[in-house]
């Protein structure tokens, strides 16, 4: 059993790339923490760090509340998984695995038994005679995952051990990897930069974005309230609508959050509506997930955006339809992950967020950092990192709906489901979390 604690660690690389920023995380005995974001943001040098394979360039990482940077990386009790992991061809599933045990010592009748109960609880108990090249790529991985538990670790880091099998296997893989861990009680860091994943294994969520850490939280907490407007974008399918809206605040009464020419109205009664007033006569971003917005009859009033349909995604097991408000979106770069802008767009949306980098307008602000974007400019004004572009809100339809696109579509909005973020990116909120 361990706990980690990473104590404001940087690492800086001798060419200056800053991959890990001031970053401090604890993870608890026996919890599941899944590090979560793009390529590049720094997840497998923090656990290579932890590892002992890499140093800090500042800060500290203690095990079990001691300091262990001074420790070699096999006097630390932790057993490590890769993407690309490698077994000994020539030995059987049972030497593999058993490996770790003859290096140490363990007499051969303590191996056998140990090999034993692994195998059988990564279901890989009837192929212990077999070669690696005699498993398919899902009995490959469980044995590679064998051979790291079976020295019985305080820590198991993971770094993408699923990213090189079909999603059928993976999604299978996923739970039985939580279910091992949590059997054994193994604290356990698991990287990856599929949000769904860590959704669903997490027992906390840890979402990093160049180098700096943006929210740690239950799947729940970061998804529910995302701190940083960068969270809410990576988090969900389809992804979060992030609408520009100016705020105005009317005789202390209601506030008006006017998107394009169409408006809604937060009561003063809501509990976030102090917060949000600071913002009076000032742009904002809100969110909206598909969850929050219900279509509803042409005639129905109040918290109703209107629109039409510019096209439909069909899912089998539900559709969603796009629908253009006559406001502007904030799109943010750099989610990486490069695969879910199906659910909300194309691949030329997609090309359009790079021309606008390769046009070279990059950020070059100066001053206080702010999490979301590590430099202060706004992103309702800075293209470099965020871009606008006209509304296509993802709006939740039955299968195959008697609809096309064209058709006129009003949708009503729940006020208390909305997320407000600020030009910085940080959520504005009251007490949370
Ligand atoms: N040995 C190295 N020398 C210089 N830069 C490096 C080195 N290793 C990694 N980097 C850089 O450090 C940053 C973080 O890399 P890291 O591998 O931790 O990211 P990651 O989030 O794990 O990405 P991926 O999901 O692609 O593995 C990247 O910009 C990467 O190019």
């Amino acid at each position: 059993m361990s706990t980690v604690s990473l104590k404001d660690v940087t690492k800086v690389w001798p060419d200056g790339t800053i991959a890990v920023n001031h970053v401090s995380l604890d993870v608890q005995d026996g919890e599941f923490l899944v590090l979560l974001g793009p390529s590049g943001c720094g997840k497998s040098t923090i656990l290579r760090m932890i590892a002992g394979l890499e140093d800090p360039t500042e800060g500290d990482i203690l095990l079990n509340g001691d300091p262990v940077l001074e420790l070699a990386p096999r006097d630390r009790s932790i057993a490590m998984v890769f993407q690309d992991f490698a077994l000994y061809p020539h030995m059987s599933v049972s030497d593999n695995i058993g490996f770790p045990l003859r290096l140490s010592g363990v007499e051969p009748s303590t191996r056998v038994d140990r090999v034993g109960d692994v195998a059988s609880a990564l279901g890989i108990g009837d192929v212990l005679g077999r070669k690696p090249s005699q498993l398919s790529g899902g009995q490959r991985q469980r044995v590679a995952m064998g051979r790291a538990i079976v020295r019985r670790p305080g820590l198991f880091l993971m770094d993408e051990p699923l990213s090189n099998l079909d999603s059928g296997l993976r999604a299978e893989l996923r739970a039985e990897i939580t279910g091992l861990t949590k059997e054994l009680g193994v604290t356990t860091m698991y990287v990856t930069h599929d949000q769904a994943e860590a959704l669903t294994m997490a027992d906390r969520v840890a979402i990093m974005r160049k180098g700096i850490l943006q929210d740690v939280g239950t799947p729940t907490e970061v998804y529910g309230r995302p701190a940083t407007l960068y969270v809410a974008a990576f988090l969900g399918s389809p992804r979060m609508n992030l609408l520009e809206a100016s705020v105005y605040v009317h005789l202390d009464q209601y506030i008006v959050l006017k998107f394009g020419d169409q408006s809604l109205y937060l009561p003063w009664s809501d509990i976030r509506a102090r917060a949000v007033a600071h913002y009076h006569g000032e742009r904002i971003v809100v969110g909206l997930r598909a969850e929050a917005l219900t279509p509803v009859a042409p005639e129905v009033q109040g918290d109703v955006l209107r629109g039409r349909i510019r096209y439909l995604e069909h899912h089998g097991h539900e559709s969603l339809a796009f629908l253009d408000i006559g406001a502007t979106a904030i799109v943010v770069d750099e989610m990486g992950a490069g695969k879910a802008e199906g659910e909300g767009g194309n691949a030329l949306r997609r090309f359009g967020g790079a021309l606008q980098k390769l046009a070279g307008r990059s950020s070059n602000g100066s001053g206080p950092q702010s999490r979301d974007q590590g430099d202060p400019a706004s992103v309702l004004t800075d293209p470099g990192r965020h871009h606008r572009r006209p509304a296509e809100l993802a709006v939740r339809l039955a299968p195959y709906p008697a609809i096309s696109p064209g058709h006129p579509l009003s949708v009503a909005v729940r006020m208390d489901m909305l997320h407000f973020f600020d030009g910085r990116g940080d959520r504005i909120d009251v007490g949370w979390r």
